[in-house]
């Protein structure tokens, strides 16, 4: 592990001064290879799927694991999103002159090294190194055992590619090939290597970083995400909305987990819109008033507030007011996604003010929590801390700010 790392940080000086044009010309080489080499990629992918089915995980796991044409097509073009965007190194964020003629300038850097540990969704590797290469940091990828075969495959044609590209350092990207824990765990106390590192994933991985890194970390946890229906809601954009976030994809971290719809509309809107659901295979789980109203509703249990289910379950329940409905997020959201329906928009700035969430949602769905739909390409991961950066990362979370100060000679006297 620490050979890795240490040649890692050694790739990190060089990307640190790597041209933009250097950069591009690497990105589309890597779109490229992969658009190349699919078929090679959905074999290697064929492999995980079949082990994974053979040993019995979930239908929604699988989804995330498989690799298609289209979601290969996906990663290309985010790829190519990526090459577009403008290079963050370098890029002047502030600039003063001091009374002594000193002029101090803020410009974004690469942070170093970058180490993600992910989920099985192979995309993601591709992902992480096209924006840790486009920012100037080299990446240190650990993806998930169940998705080993796509990871390496991907990895090798990403790293012919850059290998035909002049001027871009051998480990730019490296992925760890021993998909152990213990590994994982060398990974986490890589201390002096690592310059960030990126946890995305459930609970268990969260807490075993939590309790062990000694690196830095931005963690990108579950997404226990919410929408509340206020008694101002437009009906049918409501209706839209939730169908939308809870059954586009609902097997990713974006997905609706809990309804709060207010009391005002439990009889007149609540029951269609569960219809709806229903009739695209959501099973409801619901607190007493939304069985009064809906009696199909399985009884939900306390735990059902707290459960992150990524599929298609929801937990619905009917609040009183905005405030109950902003206490609830409080109490059992994950700082992932969640969003508001509300024509009153006093009401929507209120909620948005008080759901202490990276990303709120004002009249639309908590499925746009993702980079691509922000316009970074994708996304290094969703934080759901505070500190750093919140929300979808993009390039510019790959990156500090630094100050450049300019003199002309000056020293400070005492
Ligand atoms: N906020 C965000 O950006 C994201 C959040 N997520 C969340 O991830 C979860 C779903 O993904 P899933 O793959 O099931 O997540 P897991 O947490 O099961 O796995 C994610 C990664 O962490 C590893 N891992 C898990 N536990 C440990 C541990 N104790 N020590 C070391 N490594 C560990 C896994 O390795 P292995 O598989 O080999 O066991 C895998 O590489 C959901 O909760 C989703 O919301 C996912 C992606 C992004
Ligand atoms: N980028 C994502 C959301 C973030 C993510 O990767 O999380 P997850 O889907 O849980 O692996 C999407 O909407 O596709």
């Amino acid at each position: 592990m620490i050979d890795i790392c240490r040649a890692a940080k050694e790739a990190a000086a060089e990307l640190r001064v790597l041209r933009t044009e250097v950069k591009d010309t690497a990105l589309n080489a890597m779109a490229d290879a992969l658009e190349t080499h699919r078929e090679r990629l959905i074999e290697a992918n064929a492999v995980d799927v079949e082990k994974a089915r053979a040993a019995g995980v979930s239908a929604t796991l699988v989804d995330r694991l498989t690799l298609t044409d289209s979601r290969i097509a996906g990663m290309v073009r985010a790829i190519r999103v990526i090459t577009g965007l403008p290079d963050p190194v370098g890029l002047g964020v502030g600039r003063q002159e001091r009374p002594n003629g000193l002029v101090i300038e803020q410009v974004r850097e690469p942070l170093g090294v970058v180490a993600v540990i992910y989920e099985a969704r192979p995309n993601v590797t591709a992902d992480v190194a096209a924006l840790c290469l486009k920012s100037g940091n080299a990446a240190v990828l650990r993806g998930s055992s169940i998705a080993y075969h796509s990871n390496a495959a991907i990895i090798e044609v990403l790293q012919e590619a850059l290998a035909g590209v002049e001027g871009v350092p051998d480990n730019a990207v490296q992925l760890i090939h021993d998909v152990s824990r213990e590994a994982a765990l060398e990974l986490l106390r890589a201390k002096g290597y690592i310059d960030l590192l990126v946890p995305r994933g459930g609970p268990e991985l969260i807490r075993t970083v939590e309790e062990n890194a000694t690196v830095p970390t931005v963690i990108d946890g579950d997404g226990n995400c919410h929408t509340y229906v206020d008694a101002t809601a437009d009906r049918e954009m409501a209706t839209a909305i939730v169908v939308n976030a809870k059954t586009s994809r609902p097997s990713v971290c974006n997905a609706m987990e809990t309804l709060l719809v207010h009391r005002d509309l439990a009889e007149e809107w609540l029951p269609g819109a569960l219809d709806e659901l229903k009739g695209l295979g959501v099973e409801v789980r619901g607190c007493e008033r939304v069985r009064a109203v809906w009696p199909a509703a399985v009884p939900a249990e306390e735990k059902d507030w707290g459960t992150e289910y990524l599929d298609l379950i929801l937990a619905v329940k009917v609040v009183d007011d905005l405030d109950e409905a902003i206490t609830h997020i409080g109490r059992w959201g994950t700082m992932n996604a969640d969003g508001i329906v509300a024509r009153d928009i006093a009401v929507a700035q209120r909620f948005t003010r008080a759901v202490s969430t990276g990303s709120v949602f004002v009249n639309t769905s908590t499925r746009y929590s993702d980079g691509g739909e922000f316009g970074y390409g994708v996304e290094i991961g969703v934080s759901t801390q505070k500190l750093h950066s919140r929300g979808p990362m993009g390039l510019e979370s790959l990156t500090s700010v630094k100050n450049v100060v300019w003199g002309n000679g000056q020293v400070r006297v005492l």
